[in-house]
């Protein structure tokens, strides 16, 4: 490649170091216990609730996806970017069917280093159709399957089922966690708006000057990560803002709370910024899970969770509106910041003063 798209460039303040921090890494959680008797969670438990509110970010190990099913999703991923750009712009999304290719995804106006592919878990999403609060329709996001390779479709049907599961444990430790009844959050994910990004990171000339996916937080619930052998995450400590590599694990799968669970714990969790480092030599692919609740969801935090002494800090929003502001907001390339869950919260003299 030779001139660098200057859309590419992030801002000196926002590149990443290429020798980057070497630390005690995001928390390592062992789900076995879940596995013998739910009796014997209290540790579980309080490890949990320990990550999420020192990182918002862990690991997890023995977490019950067969690891076929994740190496048979990875492999038909591989094969579907290897294809001819014009091959996998035959399913390219484009502005009202937002599902399927693209490589133009910009995070805060600066372009991705990088090729995504989305697929809803459950096909169709429902949406608003427009942002609109009195607006009643709605429009369906449907999936778009390449014809090759032809296994691809199943191996994320499959792949999708597993992790479901997976998530929905989570959330309930998670609620547990927050000393809420295991299936507090069961209610709001009847239907889902649940999606799977297969993300590809060529190799990049630029490393030290773009970024394969800029800072940003999850707007969703909970996300799920597997992540390849190369390594590039990177996640803001929340001690001291530094930006922390999360070393691959084989086999374990990275959680981070969301900005939804930020709301809904009324901050006693916080969704914490990450970003992707790209590299000159080796190409990456990761696969998030993004856990997200039906689209008619009013996100607020749980009454259970706020009194006289610790106040609702967010107004309740709409998810719904919110996911189809956030994925519009992706083709216009505004100068403005995108939706963030900032805009609903309460101000803390306003605070004072209730
Ligand atoms: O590729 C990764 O490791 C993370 C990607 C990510 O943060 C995202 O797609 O939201
Ligand atoms: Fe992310």
């Amino acid at each position: 490649m030779g001139e660098i798209d200057p859309a590419f460039i992030q801002d000196q303040e926002h590149r990443a170091k290429l020798s980057p921090i070497e630390a005690e890494g995001i928390p390592l959680i062992d789900l076995l216990p879940l596995t013998t008797s739910l009796d014997n969670t209290d540790g579980l438990i309080s490890e949990i609730r320990d990550a999420c509110q020192n990182w918002g970010f862990f690991q997890v190990i023995n977490h019950g996806v067969p690891l076929e099913k994740r190496q048979r999703i990875e492999y038909a991923a591989r094969k579907f970017f290897a294809l001819p750009l014009e091959e996998k712009r035959k399913v390219r999304r484009d502005e009202v069917q937002v599902l399927g290719y693209y490589d133009t995804e910009h995070t805060k106006n600066v372009r991705d280093w990088k090729e995504v592919f989305d697929l809803g878990v459950d096909d169709p999403i429902r949406v608003p159709a427009s942002t609109d609060l009195d607006e009643k329709e709605v429009i369906e996001w449907h999936n778009k399957w390449p014809e090759y390779p032809p296994e691809l479709r199943e191996a994320c049907e499959e792949y999708a089922e597993e992790v479901s599961k997976l998530s929905h444990k989570l959330l309930e430790l998670i609620a547990l966690s927050l000393g809420l009844p295991a299936d507090r959050f069961h209610g709001f994910f009847k239907e889902r708006t649940t999606f799977i990004r297969l993300n590809h990171y060529p190799p990049c000339p630029v490393p030290h000057l773009a970024l394969g996916v800029g800072r940003h937080k999850d707007s969703g619930a909970l996300t799920v990560l597997a992540q390849d052998d190369v390594g590039g995450l990177e996640v803001k400590r929340k001690s001291d803002g530094e930006w922390i590599g999360v070393k691959p694990t084989p086999n374990a799968y990275i959680i981070n709370v969301g900005d939804i669970i930020q709301v809904w714990s009324n901050d006693m969790y916080e969704s914490v910024e990450h970003r992707v480092m790209v590299n000159s030599e080796r190409e990456r692919f990761s696969i998030p899970f993004f856990f997200n609740p039906a689209s008619y969801t009013m996100v607020k935090p749980l009454e259970e969770l706020i009194d006289k002494q610790n106040p609702a800090r967010y107004m309740a929003y709409s998810w719904g509106r919110f996911l189809a502001t956030r994925t519009s907001g992706n083709f216009r390339k505004l100068n403005v910041e995108n939706l963030q869950i900032q805009h609903f919260r309460i101000s803390d003299s306003k605070l004072a003063t209730a």
